[in-house]
């Protein structure tokens, strides 16, 4: 259930970064039944990383909070909506609650990309952000072959 407490704690998060300057002002809250498990901003800035969004850093505290990758339970409050890379991490991680503030396009008005990534991904990957192209898989496939080979001995 939603609870606005969180979403503001979310925002302090991303006001942190209005004032000082580790990064986008974004802000994420990882709870669990009812309890903060992590809160944290985006620190692209100040870790030099570019997968460093409040939500991943948020995330990689809760996991560590936690001692799991497994965030079954945990609901996500994040001051803004989640760019593609964080929803694949939210999803990647089991969570199944998001509540977010800022929207896309607000993002987008103050210069981020967000918008753009959700756009080039709808249009089938296709266009100038990004050249996808696929080689050489008889050379890669073997490692997913030995993987699933070595995962059916285990049972
Ligand atoms: N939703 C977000 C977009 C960009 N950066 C973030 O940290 N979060």
């Amino acid at each position: 259930m939603y609870r606005k407490e969180f979403m503001a704690m979310a925002n302090e998060e991303a006001k942190a970064n209005v004032n000082g300057s580790d990064g986008g002002p974004f802000g994420c809250v990882i709870i669990k039944d009812g309890k903060v498990v992590s809160r944290a901003h985006n620190q692209v800035l100040v870790d030099h990383d570019p997968t460093a969004h409040g939500e991943i850093t948020a995330i990689r505290k809760a996991g560590q909070a936690l001692g799991t990758h497994d965030l079954t339970g945990c609901e996500l409050y994040t001051s803004a909506m989640p760019c593609p890379m964080c929803l694949s991490a939210i999803i990647w991680a089991n969570i199944k609650q998001v509540y977010y503030g800022n929207t896309a396009d607000d993002a987008a008005a103050i210069g981020f990309r967000d918008a753009a990534i959700y756009d080039f991904i709808n249009a089938g990957l296709k266009g100038d952000m990004l050249a996808l192209t696929q080689h050489d898989r008889e050379l890669t496939i073997g490692a997913f072959k030995d993987y699933q080979s070595a995962q059916k001995k285990l049972y």
